[in-house]
């Protein structure tokens, strides 16, 4: 891979005897696969752990190694392929259960996935992409995840910050970058790339961080991460935020063997910025990355709580169901998912959704997904959908069909199958090896298909 002259002889400077180590993992060395498992399944995905390449040992759930994107775990969301550079991102957030997280930049969901299996699907996470495309795939990416606590928004930072003054616990900024870190693995970015490209990405984060800032509550963490290795929008971005937010104080960040600490003499020379993290590639086994980490140390005290609260109401019913959609729910729960306690159901046009407690305001914000999808409502009927097969596990229902792999695949491929066993007619979530993968309509002995047309392989 050729990488540009002028970048070489900017790394050169700056790293000086180093640089050839650094420009010869960059160009000449292969890229590191990776990925994570998912803890809110029912188990391991042992056909993909036994073909890893070992763990990575600055994450608990990361390994190292290639994913197989039409397998059953990963069709299932049991792993999610990770750089292992990238996954370091989530643990140094380390949000926790029952917190009101917020990842700002968050297709195609990477880092999402990952805070929410932290947050052991408890308490609330925005997962937000400005770009609809983007986040329909980061929607479509969660929903194999499995999760009930989780909302998607398609805003930009400046709406999401009229929404959520001083909001969140913890925010993530992983920032859209020049991505010199990715060169090796998206070799397509080296042409975007020129000497002006850091400042103009480092002014357009900066506009992201000032709104990232106002949704923080007092005391609360925001993560500021990219994957490029350029100071103008790492250390020199810190420092920013030093000096223009006397109420964020830098937090330390651990660094395991093989990471760097922030440079302070690539920006202005506050020591605060050794306490940020550096990944290059020739010093660790993944790819380039930055992370630094703050704390809003202002008492103030903030509520709209509530304006929110009238607001509240008449949302109640503006997405209520009607009676017979209730009937239909109900009766499709009692029979299927007797345990399953919905927190608030939200009727979107004829879709049923879960949203999760802690967040009221939706009326004025673009939401792609408000909380776990929980089916459609047809002519007289229900029909649940893939994410709520996805969400559950095996325990969570009687009504549960086992099939084979050679089932699946009819399954997947959008095909019916029969089975031999003498059961009632009715909706049954079907189980491959322990996968939970759908939702088939049993039929005179015949398993008819729900499995979404634009999904099936
Ligand atoms: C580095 S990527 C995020 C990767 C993601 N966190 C993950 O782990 O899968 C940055 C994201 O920021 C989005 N973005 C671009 N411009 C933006 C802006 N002005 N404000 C907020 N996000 C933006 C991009 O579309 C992109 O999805």
């Amino acid at each position: 891979m050729q990488l540009p002259s002028a970048f070489k002889a900017k790394y050169q400077q700056l790293l000086g005897e180093e640089a050839p180590a650094f420009l010869t993992a960059l160009s000449n060395e292969e890229s590191v696969s990776g990925f994570r498992v998912n803890p809110l399944k029912n188990g391991l995905p042992q056909e993909t752990i036994s073909k890893a390449e070992g763990k990575v040992p600055y994450v608990p759930t990361g390994y190292y190694g290639q994913v197989n994107g039409k397998s059953l775990d990963h069709v299932t969301g049991w792993i999610y392929s990770q750089e292992p550079s990238a996954m370091y991102v989530g643990e140094v957030v380390d949000p926790q259960p029952g917190e009101k997280v917020l990842d700002l930049c968050a297709a195609p969901g990477g880092k999402s996935t990952h805070l929410i299996s932290l947050m052991k699907d408890q308490g609330l996470l925005v997962a937000n992409e400005i770009f609809r495309k983007r986040a329909q795939v980061l929607a479509e990416n969660l929903e194999r995840w499995g999760t009930r606590h989780t909302v998607v928004t398609n805003e930009s930072p400046e709406e999401l910050e009229k929404q959520f003054p001083h909001f969140f616990d913890r925010i993530l900024i992983d920032a859209p970058c020049s991505g010199e870190g990715m060169f090796r693995k998206e070799p397509a970015g080296i042409e975007y790339w020129n000497p002006d490209y850091p400042a103009e990405c480092a002014n357009r984060q900066r506009k992201i961080i000032a709104s990232a800032i106002k949704m923080l509550k007092p005391g609360g963490i925001l993560v500021y991460s990219t994957c490029t290795f350029a100071p103008e929008e790492d250390e020199q971005n810190a420092s920013w935020i030093l000096k223009n937010y006397l109420e964020m104080r830098m937090e330390e960040i651990k660094a395991y063997p093989g990471m760097d600490r922030g440079r302070p003499e690539w920006a202005d020379g506050n020591p605060e910025l050794t306490k940020a993290i550096r990944l290059f590639p020739h010093h660790l086994k993944g790819e380039g990355h930055f992370i630094s980490k703050f704390r809003y140390g202002s008492a103030l005290a903030v509520d709209g709580s509530k304006r929110k609260e009238r607001k509240k109401k008449k949302q109640q019913n503006k997405y209520g169901l009607s009676r017979e959609q209730q009937l239909l729910f109900n009766d499709f729960r009692q029979k299927v998912i007797p345990n399953y306690q919905p927190n608030k159901l939200l009727l979107f046009g004829d879709q049923l959704y879960d949203l999760p407690a802690g967040i009221s305001e939706i009326d004025n914000l673009n939401i792609l997904r408000p909380g776990l999808h929980l089916g459609t409502f047809k002519k007289r009927r229900f029909e649940p959908s893939l994410a709520l097969a996805l969400a559950l596990k095996p325990e969570d229902t009687q009504k549960s069909l086992e099939v084979n792999k050679e089932q699946w695949r009819q399954y997947v491929h959008g095909d019916t199958f029969t089975i031999k066993d003498q059961l009632p007619n009715g909706w049954y979530l079907l189980i491959c090896d322990n996968h939970p993968c759908g939702f088939g309509k049993l039929v005179q002995g015949t398993v008819k298909n729900f499995y979404p047309k634009g999904l099936r392989f």
